[in-house]
């Protein structure tokens, strides 16, 4: 579906910002791009959505070289939620919607309500400006401006953004079903967790490279120094010992009254993403 070999892109002369990058994403795949403030995943987005122009390297899309596929039927494939929701603050969500959607052929259009409803939007807000929205419900317009053409192909810039926990949850789900229909799903994010639940595989990208591809499982094994945390009792007081996995084999030999819990100590996509970059992602 997306096919990215030795990408590269520079912002004037002196700046380049995206080194040499590859990577492929198939049908039907959700596929997280993590990088912290700056390493070019925006560029890179930007790039896959023929927003940006100019880069060097290919980039294909549903089989095409993209520069040659700037075309109405590239734009009607693809559905973009971008980072910063680019709405009118004068008019309603449903008037933006209805705005947006004007640009694609009717038997594409999905009815913009019944999206409204599946991403919870409260009802008395569809007909207010915009600009008396909560960040929650811009963050909602705008996933129903990507999904209202049901693209084959979905670029999402931090979409859990500015949710509250619930919301967050919304979204994973709806981002799962698209999965399920066979939407292609990009996305990029800081968000560990929603890269962790949502992802088949991801990219850590640093300073515009990419530093691995993988799924989180494969990821968070290869990472993992195979501990086992035990919690126990010992005379009336909780304790707990870090174990090597292979010493379980023998059993709990140190002294104890009561087990409490056993548990892997697995590293979290978060760490790993630290060990290969040395970065955290903020
Ligand atoms: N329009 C621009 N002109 C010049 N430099 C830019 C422009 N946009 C981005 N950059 C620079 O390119 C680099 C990559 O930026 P980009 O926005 O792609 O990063 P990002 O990973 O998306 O960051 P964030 O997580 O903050 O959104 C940064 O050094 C940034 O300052």
């Amino acid at each position: 579906m997306i096919e990215v070999k030795d990408l590269t892109f520079s912002y004037g002369k002196s700046k380049q910002t995206l080194h040499g990058i590859d990577f492929t994403v198939e049908k039907g795949e959700i596929f997280g791009f993590l990088g912290p403030n700056g390493s070019g995943k925006s560029t890179t987005q930007k790039i896959l959505t023929g927003i940006l122009k100019g880069h060097g390297g290919d980039v294909g899309l549903f089989g095409k070289d993209i520069t040659k596929s700037y075309n109405q039927e590239f734009y009607q494939n693809i559905g973009v939620l971008f980072e910063y929701p680019y709405l009118y603050a004068n008019l309603s969500g449903l008037d933006n919607l209805n705005y947006f959607i004007s640009f694609y052929p009717k038997e594409q259009r999905q009815d913009i309500e019944v999206i409204l409803e599946r991403l919870e939007f409260k009802k008395d807000y569809i007909k207010k400006p915009v600009s008396s929205y909560s960040k929650g419900m811009r963050q909602r317009v705008s996933m129903a401006r990507a999904l209202m053409t049901s693209p084959k192909l979905l670029f999402l810039d931090e979409p859990t953004s500015g949710l509250d926990p619930a919301g967050a949850v919304l979204f994973r789900n709806i981002i799962e079903e698209e999965r399920k229909k066979g939407t292609t799903v990009f996305l990029t994010t800081h968000n560990m967790l929603d890269a962790d639940l949502l992802c088949d595989r991801v990219a850590f990208i640093v300073n515009g490279s990419i530093a691995v591809v993988d799924t989180p499982k494969n990821l968070k094994e290869e990472n993992s120094n195979q501990k086992i945390v035990i919690d126990y009792m010992l005379k009336d007081k909780r304790e707990k010992k870090i174990i090597k996995a292979c010493e379980l084999t023998q059993g709990i030999l140190f002294p104890h009254d009561e087990i409490v819990s056993i548990h892997s100590q697995e590293p979290s996509l978060e760490d790993v993403f630290i060990q290969y970059t040395g970065r955290g992602l903020s």
